[in-house]
């Protein structure tokens, strides 16, 4: 679980976030959400480690984040899994020595036990015969695809993934959501994911925050965001017509 409690952060005379409070539980995919410039981001690199907030607290199962030792961080950062929004993979790398990046990083294994592993998760994004190629042949699912497996090749407790199907068709992009909602359900992880994209919010939002000018506005789930008369939410969600439509079929069902 992660709890995270009145969190602020500046540049200068910028205030990005301001006091946000709210937790993210284990087995869900937990999505921020909001316009861009909404803090999004640095909530997401806050949330890893990479930027410092000047108040406020985050805590992973109940440790403070600030208050632990280099070693205790180093340990938690192994723990933590992360989906860039480019996927990120080392060209000059093959598919599997991407993916056996973190075991190289975090992991004592030998090199068997690293080839082993890398082509178990393979396997489990649907790419068993992957791993020779380069990241050049394949094609942005699949890229993503193997992003995931790095993601969770060291079986992280927390999984951080920054807008992960932009750029893919909007049948990929609904797989690949898919794909990190079942990961995040069979191994229990806290999954945080920033979108600005409403299918992932239907498909996967099993709770959604809100953000707005860093503030934030609204939470719930994909549940409760058609029903919210929250005028911001509801401006971010209708801003295209065919989500304009549902939400009239939907108040056409209830009447
Ligand atoms: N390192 C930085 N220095 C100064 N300002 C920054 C820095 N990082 C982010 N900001 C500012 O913080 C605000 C929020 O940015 P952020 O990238 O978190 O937005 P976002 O919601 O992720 O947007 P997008 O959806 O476009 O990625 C913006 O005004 C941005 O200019």
């Amino acid at each position: 679980m992660i709890e995270v409690n009145n969190l602020h952060k500046s540049f200068g005379d910028i205030h990005v976030l301001k006091g946000i409070t709210t937790s993210f539980l284990p087995g869900q995919t937990n999505l921020i959400i909001g316009q861009s410039g909404s803090g999004k981001t640095v909530f997401l690199k806050c949330l890893l480690g990479l930027i410092e907030p000047e108040e406020g607290t985050i805590s992973f199962n109940d440790a403070i984040y600030s208050e632990l030792s280099v070693n205790e961080k180093r340990d938690l950062r192994s723990k933590m899994g992360m989906v860039f929004q480019g996927s990120a993979l080392f060209d000059s790398m093959n598919i599997q020595e991407n993916v056996m990046f973190p075991l190289r990083m975090f992991t004592k294994m030998t090199l068997s036990e690293m080839q082993d592993r890398s082509n178990e998760v393979l396997k489990r994004v649907n790419l068993p015969d992957a791993h020779k190629k380069k990241p050049s042949e394949a094609s942005g699912g699949m890229q993503k695809r193997v992003a995931i497996a790095r993601a969770i090749v060291n079986n992280p407790k927390y999984l951080f993934c920054d807008e992960p199907n932009s750029g893919l068709d909007p049948r990929t992009a609904i797989v690949i959501d898919n794909l990190i909602r079942e990961i995040t359900d069979e191994y229990n992880i806290t999954t945080v994911i920033n979108s600005h994209d409403m299918n992932s919010v239907m498909e996967i939002g099993e709770k959604i925050v809100f953000l707005k000018d860093g503030v934030k506005e609204w939470e719930g789930s994909k549940k409760t965001i058609f029903k919210t008369d929250n005028q911001a939410v509801t401006n971010f969600v209708y801003s295209s017509e065919l989500f304009k439509k549902v939400r009239q079929m939907y108040i056409e069902e209830r009447n």
